[in-house]
């Protein structure tokens, strides 16, 4: 049962994505959802709507993604079913001008204003005048883990090449880290690059494309990276902006909508799980859990999934990825 006193974070991993589908290495290529990534996405909306209907609590006040695609278009799903419109601003570093967000301390135990997300002005740029706004902060921080050169190849040529040990050890181990992407050969997009008919040819974007506003933030972006790096990445903004802006707002909760390894990340640090346990966390697509915190401190308190079956059952479908009990 819910402990009402607590701050929630409803965190998912982005619908399924067309190389997720393809058993490929994702990592940072920016690929899109599948329609049954759309599927997912709409039901872990459902879900969490669901949840604090049952549980008489508000819908969460802000929202947060990567800089990726398959995250953008889960969390416009989620709001698309919840009937608000998104305020988009991306979040460079550890820092951001929050009072732009014009977010306004709204009474969270009030139940009827669970459809009342904020009091910002009405967004009428793309018509929606009826919609309420919830503000989405994008950030790198919360990416998927880069995969380095093992970014745009098959699961089971690799498994094949590195064998069954290594294979996991670098997907799962703590440590583990791919070897690195060339980015100044064929694994990046040229600037004029228009990729295949899908837009990103297994290639990442340019980076001065894609990153030019952490760029020029002196934001260092990596080209391979272990959990140990996304935790090292996650945390500060986890702390200083997330949190921070709880805090500030009074929140009783937030969405965040990231990748495998940035939530594996994201539970280690709030569960607190040791370095040589979180090898044995997988985590499914778009299957929303839930992880309650202690309000004002963030000690973490309890978590569960929205539908622990399916989670489970596609859990275990993500750490079969590549083998051939799992084509
Ligand atoms: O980046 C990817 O390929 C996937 O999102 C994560 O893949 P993994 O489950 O093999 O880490």
């Amino acid at each position: 049962m819910s402990d009402s006193n607590t701050f929630k974070v409803f965190i998912l991993r982005h619908g399924q994505s067309e190389l997720n589908h393809e058993n490929i290495f994702c990592g940072w290529i920016d690929a899109k959802l599948t329609e049954k990534g759309k599927l997912q996405a709409d039901n872990s909306a459902s879900l969490i709507q669901q949840y604090c209907n049952d549980n008489n609590q508000s819908l969460p006040q802000i929202g947060y993604c990567s800089r990726l695609i398959r995250t953008q278009q889960t969390i416009q799903e989620i709001l698309n079913q919840w009937n608000l419109t998104e305020a988009v601003q991306v979040v460079t570093g550890i820092e951001c001008q929050y009072n732009d967000l014009n977010i306004t301390n709204n009474d969270n135990n009030d139940k009827d204003n669970n459809d009342d997300i904020n009091n910002n002005k009405k967004n009428s740029s793309n018509g929606n005048d009826d919609k309420k706004i919830m503000p989405i902060l994008q950030t790198w921080r919360l990416n998927e883990r880069h995969y380095g050169s093992w970014q745009g190849q098959r699961k089971p040529q690799v498994l094949e090449e590195y064998g069954e040990k290594q294979y996991m050890y670098i997907r799962r181990g703590y440590n583990g880290k791919p070897p690195m992407a060339d980015l100044d050969r064929e694994m990046v997009q040229e600037i004029n690059d228009k990729g295949s008919s899908t837009g990103y040819d297994f290639k990442e974007p340019n980076r001065h494309l894609k990153y030019g506003l952490e760029e020029k933030s002196g934001e260092i972006l990596p080209n391979s990276e272990s959990l140990a790096d996304v935790v090292k990445r996650v945390e500060p903004f986890l702390e200083n902006v997330v949190f921070r802006i709880a805090n500030e707002n009074n929140q009783d909760s937030c969405l965040i909508v990231a990748h495998g390894s940035s939530v594996r990340s994201i539970l280690k640090l709030l569960q607190g799980i040791p370095d040589d346990e979180i090898k044995d966390v997988d985590i499914p697509n778009g299957i929303p859990l839930v992880i309650e915190l202690e309000k004002k401190t963030f000690k973490f308190v309890n978590k569960f999934y929205l539908d622990p079956e399916n989670a489970k059952i596609n859990a275990q479908k993500v750490r079969d990825e590549g083998f051939a009990s799992n084509p």
